[in-house]
């Protein structure tokens, strides 16, 4: 049994939302109580060389099985469609990702061949955490550093260690690995008194939004319902959008892909309401764009393939564009208590002189102390910092064409207590691929000259930083980026692994079966 965590290490914490973490390995309150050493030590215990026929295909089969039925059957996602390969969200994905490219780089654009033959046929070039035409294979050997993560039956998230030369003997185990896992966010409650006030405040029923629409069984349908109170906050929120004219706004719904208009200051200028569980609708609706990404239902795996880079996230089944498929979580601070350590992990959620603030307060039915409360807290800086707790999101990696963007959706109130972070696909993903983020301008800087995205437009990729890459217009760039994930996309149908193919056949011919009964 491992002795007991020293009392100045544990916080008093306050979760902000209302979902259990399940122990189900028995591990978890060992882990929990342990100092950094013991957790390495447990950690190291754990791992074991495993092999991709014997002992792993076996397990992604399962998972995969899982995901399928999840998506299926779940009544929740009844209205959720499966849908990898939407043309119609394609055009716009890929202006968005072209968008960004030029806004950082500059030059005249050639012609897609010469694009496609300097950057993508470049092998050389292509390595690294963000190999651009990855397709998913796993080595036949690993080493398992442990089959689940997170403590919790339905969210398994193994994690492997992919180094050369590594055995389960000679393993190491950094120090930030060894975190508490978390799917909810929390906050320290001798460090940000303000923030449980706010949490406290937000309970009465001037400041709690919560909607009562209910329809029996069925799903819902807040989104859209003029007398929902939440929509009506998602709408009002909407409103802070940058928007273009002739292009439609992004929209914050359960079951519609997440489409950005634009690619700068994207986290701040796109906030969406939700439903919550205090709702009579317990977030069983249209209007909830956490539902999917609650489920926790796209199997991902931990890996590290790259010293200097360390651990990355993949799924092992494709990730539609526009799929809010995961929470980011930690713990909610203001900038005053993050360290230059946490920065490595930690996103900035609500910033002062943020040019669209939430809401504008004399519009709210809001108590006077909470108005008051609020209006000093819009005066700070707030980050989620998943530096001693968090989950997976944390270990997403930079990249100069990231396939991940995180936005914010507020739920219950409009404190920074009540943020949540979801990672949203910014095109399709195929499985196997790196799960990406911008790390952003603050972080670009420390990364310049070591980045190892590897991607076509790397900032870090020395060779590439004298070839200066400007594209003046998104939509000249657009069709090159749109190429290259078409030839991702045929590379991935070539070699599609069996098991999808097998799970779909399968599914297809119980369908047959029960439809012939
Ligand atoms: C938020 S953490 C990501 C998770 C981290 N790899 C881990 O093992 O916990 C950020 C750190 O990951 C590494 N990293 C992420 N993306 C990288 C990239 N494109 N190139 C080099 N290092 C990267 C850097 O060390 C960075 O400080």
């Amino acid at each position: 049994m491992a002795s007991p965590e020293p009392e100045t290490r544990r916080k008093q914490r306050v979760y902000t939302a209302t979902v259990p973490r399940i122990d189900v390995t028995g591990q978890f309150n060992d882990y929990n109580a342990s100092d950094i050493e013991n957790r390495k030590i447990m950690r190291k215990r754990e791992a074991v060389l495993v092999r991709w026929d014997t002992d792993e295909r076996h397990f992604y089969q399962q998972e995969y099985r899982k995901f399928y039925r999840k998506i299926k059957l779940d009544r929740d996602l009844l209205n959720y469609k499966y849908d990898w390969t939407n043309k119609d969200c394609h055009s716009q994905c890929f202006r968005i990702i072209a968008q960004s490219l030029q806004s950082s780089r500059s030059d005249k654009m050639e012609d897609i061949d010469w694009f496609i033959e300097k950057f993508y046929k470049n092998e050389e070039h292509t390595i690294g955490i963000g190999k651009y035409d990855d397709t998913y294979t796993p080595p036949a050997r690993r080493i398992r550093i442990t089959k689940n993560i997170t403590f919790d039956k339905n969210d398994v998230i193994p994690v492997y260690s992919d180094l050369p030369g590594e055995t389960s003997k000679n393993l190491e185990i950094p120090d930030n690995f060894v975190y508490e896992y978390s799917n909810v966010n929390f906050v320290d409650k001798s460090q940000e008194p303000d923030l449980v006030k706010a949490m406290e405040l937000a309970q009465q029923e001037e400041n709690l939004i919560k909607c009562n629409c209910h329809s029996g069984d069925n799903i819902v349908s807040c989104y859209e319902n003029k007398n929902c109170p939440c929509f009506k906050m998602n709408k009002k929120l909407r409103k802070f959008q940058f928007h273009i004219k002739d292009r439609p706004r992004c929209e914050f719904s359960s079951f519609k892909p997440i489409i950005l208009a634009k690619h700068t200051d994207v986290m701040f200028d796109n906030i969406g309401f939700s439903c919550s569980e205090v709702c009579a609708c317990a977030g069983k609706c249209t209007n909830n764009t956490l539902l999917l990404a609650n489920k926790k239902i796209f199997p991902l795996e931990i890996y590290r393939q790259n010293p200097h880079v360390g651990f990355n996230i993949r799924s092992s089944v494709p990730i539609p564009a526009g799929t809010p498929f995961r929470t980011f979580t930690g713990e909610i601070r203001e900038s005053v208590n993050v360290s230059d350590e946490d920065l490595d992990y930690a996103f900035k959620v609500w910033q002062y002189n943020e040019t669209r603030l939430p809401v504008d307060l004399k519009d709210m039915k809001f108590t006077g102390e909470y108005k008051r409360l609020l209006f000093e807290l819009f005066q700070r800086d707030f980050f989620i910092c998943p530096t001693t707790c968090g989950n997976v999101g944390r270990t997403a990696g930079h990249s100069c064409v990231p396939n991940v963007e995180i936005l914010r959706v507020y739920q219950k109130s409009v404190s920074p207590a009540h943020i949540n972070l979801i990672m949203v696909a910014r095109e399709d993903i195929i499985p196997g691929t790196p799960l990406t983020i911008d790390y952003g301008a603050d972080f670009a800087e420390r990364l310049k000259d070591v980045c190892q995205c590897g991607t076509f437009a790397c900032m870090g990729g020395r060779k590439y930083s004298d070839i200066l890459i400007v594209y003046y217009f998104s939509f000249k760039l657009a069709p090159c980026v749109a190429k290259l994930h078409e030839l991702k996309f045929e590379k991935y149908r070539d070699t599609v692994i069996d098991v999808i193919k097998e799970e779909e056949i399968a599914h297809r011919a119980k369908r047959r079966r029960l439809q012939a009964h």
